[in-house]
């Protein structure tokens, strides 16, 4: 059987009586890349949320690499190897895109790693590894203020795995973004996703089409169902709540 990197056992989030996920289930392998969609307010930042310790359960289990993380704070979680990309990109605009990377990957020569026993194997990337991963070889000496959106989130992508994640969560990675720079972000995940567990968050259908192997719809803050991308579109379900709904907008 293979093993779990991400366990969540019928957790409930509660804000004031009201239920952002609701006795929600999922469990991913090791190794596994996959994608969350559903409507705007299904939960699905609540879900990434009490992965990163942002907001704790208010019933049920998120178990990581076999450890509860109750009550963990986020920056042990982190530390413990969840990395989160933020839909906007957070890097050093002033910087080199080198010189983000730098950064990042001093970051993981802190004290924290060795603390709360990092999964063994898991690569140290060097900069130069890192910038022919994202693609910006030859942009590597710019300042980031100067690359595309696009550009700006596969640095960022760049940054997480620069702090050698074992599961990296992605909202949104593509919103705003041309086709092709869509489509290069796509290419850098599932080259990724050949040594991390991955889960990514996404609105757009044929960018999901191009990553996806199974895909988890979410609603009103549960699994509402799972499956391969033929076997979600063409869910009745799925179609009634969500994917109607997207082609009339
Ligand atoms: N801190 C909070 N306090 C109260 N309600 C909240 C809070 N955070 C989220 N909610 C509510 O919980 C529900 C789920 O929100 P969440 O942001 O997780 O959904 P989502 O699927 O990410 O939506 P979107 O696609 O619009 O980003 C929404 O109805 C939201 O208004």
């Amino acid at each position: 059987m293979t093993a779990k990197i991400l366990e969540i056992n019928d957790v409930t989030v509660s804000f004031d009586g009201f239920k952002a996920l609701n006795h929600l289930n999922f469990s991913m392998d090791v190794g596994e890349l996959r994608v969350i969609i559903g409507p705007n307010g299904a939960g699905k930042t609540t879900f990434l949320d009490v992965i990163t310790g942002k907001v704790q359960p208010t019933e049920g289990q998120v178990i990581f690499k076999g450890r509860n993380l109750r009550k963990m704070p986020e920056y042990q979680i982190a530390c413990f190897g969840v990395g989160r990309k933020f839909q906007t990109p957070r890097i050093y605009l002033n910087l080199t895109v080198r010189d983000n990377l730098d950064l990042a990957c001093n970051r993981n020569k802190s004290v924290f790693p060795t603390l709360f026993q990092r999964t063994k194997g898991v690569e140290i990337r060097t900069v130069a590894g890192l910038l022919e991963t994202i693609g910006l070889i030859a942009k590597a000496d710019f300042p980031a203020a100067l690359l595309s959106h696009g550009e700006k989130q596969r640095l960022e992508i760049g940054m997480l795995v620069a702090q050698s994640p074992d599961l990296l969560l992605v909202d949104e990675p593509v919103a705003g973004l041309t086709d092709e720079e869509t489509e290069n972000v796509g290419s850098l995940l599932l080259a990724l996703a050949e040594s991390h567990s991955i889960i990514v968050i996404e609105h757009d259908m044929e960018f999901v089409r191009q990553i996806a192997r199974i895909v988890t719809v979410l609603h009103q803050g549960s699994v509402l169902c799972q499956g391969d991308m033929d076997e979600v579109q063409n869910d009745p379900r799925v179609i009634e709540v969500y994917l109607g709904k997207q082609e009339e907008e």
